[in-house]
């Protein structure tokens, strides 16, 4: 088993370059989709397991897709399916948005019910929604979801979300602009990688406005073509490294880390007593020894993100007083409190929110990352505690941050990775691989089942709420 292992007790200090945003490169890269002429280059692309299996998407849809260093090209003049497979949607919940670019331009998508981190149900009904709006006819199959244009081309539609889904705002906006007339997005999500999104599609040629406003307009153009974007920083790795610094007391300079996309965490760390110097080129963290606790909340962008929630309970532990951490955004995002009290965290939870009781030193333990910014958030608390500590499940962590052993280490971390060794394949092992691959066949099979019992349901109900009971 992978682990990352971490002697805490060194205090950060030095540059760290952030890397462009994994959340704005999933949907830039699904949006390459709708150019059905001429090649895209996206620049500053992070090399994650997430960008990993979006280029497999893309590829087995009939991409063209060729990696140079951080650069990406990409032609789909040819698209040759229209079927996301089960195997690469299931490991990341972002493959979904290769719907919408594909019912746009081939008239049809079928994609698998996604997967993704375990922090809520996730459903995906105002996606859905949406299609339907805008002239889509949807059906659930074997644990897929089928959409298709009744007509030659989308309709512009008025669309009003029920909630400001990130996700749906992306689909929806990336359908809308090859539809025939207008679409508006009402209740849109305003997340910088919103405005990323849709200043690639612009590039492309198509015509998006009020993006980083809760109202979008999209005219739709008859075709787009490839375009050249670099992709933002990410917005989360860099709040991830200001927590890592501001919890050794360390002095980090946050390099490409973009203030204006972290204001509320600024904020939040300023409360806290964390020196925070912004500048061009990237910003400043410098931490006194002791903190003073905060109360934050999760909240959709300006919010504070839900991203950064894990990463902030870890600094609360170690900061002066009773903090009071509410999550609204997701219903089952607190896993890693569990993990932070085997590092002696003091936390209680109460529903949605969670009461912290800081300022008690925390010591090294064995931890498992239970999702992606979990993961993030148990390194930033074992580099302040005393002692070892190992944490497993980093592919968690792989999805979301380039080499970050590699830059805590070069920030003065104690941090090593310790990869297994390979197991040489007897016959017994494969005798296990293949019963294995059976029961998770049998696995899939009951998801599907279960999934479409809930389709049927709320379909009925009129809904169009689906739960993948595995997400
Ligand atoms: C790849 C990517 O960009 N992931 C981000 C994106 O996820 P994602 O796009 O999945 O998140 P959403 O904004 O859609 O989800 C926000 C809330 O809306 C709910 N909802 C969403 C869609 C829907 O059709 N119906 C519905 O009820 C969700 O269950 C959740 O409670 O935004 C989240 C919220 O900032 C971040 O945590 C994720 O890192
Ligand atoms: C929840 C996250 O990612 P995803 O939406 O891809 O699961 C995340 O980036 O923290």
């Amino acid at each position: 088993m992978s682990k990352i292992i971490v002697r805490g007790g060194q205090r950060l200090s030095g540059t760290v370059r952030v890397n462009g945003a994994k959340n704005s490169v999933l949907p830039i890269l699904a949006a390459s989709l709708l150019a059905n002429e001429g090649e895209s280059v996206i620049h500053d692309v992070p090399l994650l397991d997430d960008v990993i299996t979006i280029h497999q998407v893309l590829a087995s849809l009939g991409t063209e897709v060729t990696f140079d260093n951080d650069s990406v090209r990409l032609n789909a003049e040819q698209l040759h399916s229209y079927e996301a497979p089960y195997d690469l949607v299931r490991k990341m919940r972002a493959s979904f948005l290769v719907m919408g670019p594909l019912l746009a331009r081939m008239g049809c998508a079928r994609i698998s019910l996604p997967g993704g981190c375990a922090i809520g149900t996730r459903p995906i009904d105002q996606h859905l929604k949406g299609f339907e709006a805008m002239g889509a006819d949807i059906t659930l199959g074997q644990g897929f979801i089928e959409a298709s244009r009744k007509d030659s081309r989308l309709k512009g539609a008025k669309i009003y979300l029920d909630v400001a889904s990130v996700g749906a705002t992306q689909n929806i906006m990336m359908a809308a602009t090859l539809a025939e007339g207008t679409t508006t997005i009402e209740n849109a999500a305003k997340e910088p990688e919103i405005v990323d999104l849709a200043n690639y599609l612009n590039s492309m040629g198509a015509v998006v406005r009020g993006a980083g406003t809760g109202m979008i307009r999209i005219e739709g153009v008859e075709s787009l073509q490839g375009a050249v974007h670099t992709v933002i920083p990410d917005r989360v790795e860099a709040g991830t490294y200001m927590v890592a610094a501001a919890i050794t007391g360390g002095d980090v300079f946050i390099e490409n880390a973009i203030a204006d996309h972290l204001a509320p965490v600024i904020s939040k760390l300023e409360e806290m007593g964390v020196g925070i110097e912004e500048s061009e080129n990237g910003i400043r963290v410098t931490a006194p020894g002791q903190l003073r606790a905060v109360d934050v909340k999760t909240l959709p962008h300006p919010g504070f993100p839900t991203d950064m929630q894990s990463q902030m309970m870890a600094l609360l532990m170690v900061s002066e007083g009773t903090s009071v951490v509410t999550e609204t955004v997701f219903e089952n995002r607190f896993m890693h409190v569990e993990e932070f009290k085997k590092l002696r965290g003091q936390i209680k939870v109460e529903g949605r929110t969670a009461i912290v009781s800081g300022g008690t030193g925390l010591v090294g333990a064995n931890v498992c990352a239970t999702d992606l910014r979990a993961g993030a958030a148990l390194i930033c608390a074992a580099l302040r505690a005393e002692g070892v500590s190992e944490i497993t499940g980093t592919h968690h962590i792989d999805r979301g941050y380039v080499n970050i052993t590699q830059k805590l280490a070069a920030l003065g971390a104690d941090i090593t990775r310790e990869e297994p060794v390979p197991v040489e394949t007897t016959e017994a092992a494969q005798a296990v691989a293949a019963v294995t691959a059976a029961l998770e066949l049998e696995e899939q099979a009951d998801d599907a089942k279960i999934a479409e019992t809930a389709f049927a349901r709320d379909k009925d109900m009129k809904i169009l709420k689906v739960q993948p009971t595995w997400a």
